[in-house]
């Protein structure tokens, strides 16, 4: 039932306490182990959009990957120049360093619902989360959504991100099919994938989304 990973290193290390779903919540049986939602896409697919609607419906926490890495970038940190260089070039940052700001944020929340949007890239990200937390997600969301249409959506999105630039959305492209379909297709294998169709407008997509989140109730 909790898709622990067997022979792994212990739970987050937080004195957290997560009721896994409705039916738990009244009893006794509380366990350490958040419910957590990684939502995967390629680049402008509209996961950070469509987690933004998640969160104002079923009060999860949205932690994205990208920004995370990117608050290392402002804060001047030890690795913030290494992840600077990363994301302008479109690659990925070493997996050590990402799992462990996840896993800070999640043991940092009083939250026990997690969105955990653009991780994991690269199946060393994946082996790596279960490793440090000895944990596996809960669900899987990926927004599937043609090329042309991510492009044109990234270079409309005027954030001022050093990645939206046509040369590093083709490298995240590439790097999104060799490295990341292959974490995507080890989620549908394991039966924890649900595939969202990223085409049309916001509302429509959130309309496929909901049913997900209403089920889990
Ligand atoms: N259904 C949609 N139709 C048109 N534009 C959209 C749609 N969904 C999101 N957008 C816009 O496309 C851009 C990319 O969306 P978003 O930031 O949610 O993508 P993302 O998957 O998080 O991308 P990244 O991986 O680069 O962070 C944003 O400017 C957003 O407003
Ligand atoms: N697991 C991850 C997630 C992101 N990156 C780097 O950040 C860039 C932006 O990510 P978004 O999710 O905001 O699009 C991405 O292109 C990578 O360079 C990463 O290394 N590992
Ligand atoms: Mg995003």
């Amino acid at each position: 039932m909790w898709r622990r990973v067997s022979s792994l290193s212990p739970l987050f290390s937080s004195s957290k306490s997560c009721p896994r779903n409705q039916a738990e919540s009244g009893v006794s049986d509380r366990r350490r182990i958040p419910f957590v939602t990684f939502v995967l896409g390629g680049p402008g697919s509209g996961k950070g959009t469509q987690c933004t609607r998640i969160v104002e419906n079923f009060g999860f926490t949205h932690l994205s990957a990208g920004d995370l890495l990117r608050h290392e970038i402002s804060s001047n940190t030890e690795n913030g120049s290494m992840i600077l260089n990363t994301i302008k070039e479109g690659k990925i940052v070493p997996s050590e360093v990402t799992v462990k700001l996840i896993q800070k944020a999640i043991e940092s929340s009083e939250n026990c619902r997690f969105l955990i949007d653009g991780f994991p890239r690269t199946e060393e990200n994946r082996i790596a989360y279960e490793r440090v937390t000895g944990s596996e997600p809960d669900i899987v969301l990926f927004f599937d959504c043609p090329e042309e249409e991510m492009v044109k959506r990234v270079l409309n999105r005027n954030q001022g991100r050093i990645d939206d630039n046509l040369d590093t959305v083709k490298e995240r492209l590439k790097v999104f099919t060799k490295l990341n379909l292959p974490v995507i297709e080890h989620y549908s294998k394991k039966g924890k994938l649900y595939k969202i169709d990223g085409t049309g407008s916001e509302d429509e997509i959130y309309e496929r989304v909901r049913p997900v989140f209403a089920a889990l109730r």
